[in-house]
């Protein structure tokens, strides 16, 4: 384990959507700072935690619903019986893979109610069974958004509604939660390489590179080190606030 003194030593960590990419990398990153790590996703995380474990690190799984109440709720209940309190909660679970992109006068309804619910009503379902176990000590909420918020990127108008209102309910929880100490902030990465994002785009190491200022599409691991911060007592007087990881796409 690399310990880099964020001091996220033994806190607990649930990681929404962590069956594979960026999720999967948010697990490994927490895991190998000396956090216990509860990976949730309607997949499987096996192959999650035995990578976190092979590193060294603490990993549990459970199975999660994000747009079912009840599966949230039981996700916090194996969350106690594991670590007893919530440190940082992670909400990174999306629908993103299966998405189907068109011009908006033709996008798939059941998939605009879909990114909404889960994208969005997910983040409010998670967070408000988790929070209880925060409240007393304190802690960190990372939702994770989008850059095409911002670039407002063509034929992902579900999508992008469904992300635009993450940044906006994320907002409304800082303030009803900052009086009990915990934080709130938003994770908007740019174009990220992943299993998911090679699924949607052909030539996926090329896309966009030519708008980037740093002249390449961020990996999975490239956008860790914001959740870390963010989860740390370095970002502690920050809250309600969207980091852009984007290698310099667009400036907000
Ligand atoms: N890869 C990219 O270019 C970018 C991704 N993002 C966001 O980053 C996050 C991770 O993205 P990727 O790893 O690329 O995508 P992904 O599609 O591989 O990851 C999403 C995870 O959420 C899980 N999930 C889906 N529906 C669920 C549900 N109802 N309950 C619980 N889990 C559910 C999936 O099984 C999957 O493991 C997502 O929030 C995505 O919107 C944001 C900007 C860029
Ligand atoms: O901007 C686009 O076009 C993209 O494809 C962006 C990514 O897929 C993305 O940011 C998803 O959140």
């Amino acid at each position: 384990m690399g310990v880099t003194g964020l001091g996220l030593e033994g806190k607990a960590v649930i990681v929404t959507g962590a069956a594979q990419g960026i999720g999967r990398a948010f697990a490994m990153a927490f895991a190998a700072e000396g956090a216990r790590v509860l990976a949730a996703d309607i997949a499987c995380c096996k192959d999650t935690c035995a990578l976190v474990e092979a590193a060294g690190g603490t990993c549990v799984t459970t199975a999660l619903d994000v747009t079912d109440a009840a599966s949230c709720r039981a996700m916090a209940q194996a969350a106690q019986d594991a670590f007893g309190a919530v440190d940082v909660l992670v909400n990174n679970a999306a629908f993103f893979a299966a998405l189907k992109r068109a011009p908006f006068m033709e996008l798939d309804e059941d998939d605009w109610d879909k990114a909404m619910n889960v994208n969005t009503k997910g983040v409010w379902q998670v967070s408000r069974a988790v929070v209880p176990l925060m409240k007393a000590q304190g802690g960190s909420i990372i939702n994770i958004a989008s850059a095409t918020v911002f670039s407002g990127s063509p034929h992902w108008m579900h999508y992008v509604a469904s992300k635009g209102a993450v940044i906006a309910i994320s907002r409304v929880m800082a303030k009803e939660l900052g009086p009990d100490n915990m934080r709130v902030n938003v994770i908007a990465p740019g174009f990220t390489l992943t299993e998911a994002s090679f699924g949607h785009i052909e030539d996926a190491r090329n896309y966009g590179v030519g708008r980037a200022a740093l002249c390449r599409n961020a990996e999975a691991e490239d956008i860790t080190g914001g959740a870390l911060y963010l989860a740390s007592k370095l970002s502690g007087f920050m809250t309600g606030q969207t980091l852009v990881i984007d290698d310099g796409k667009q400036f907000i």
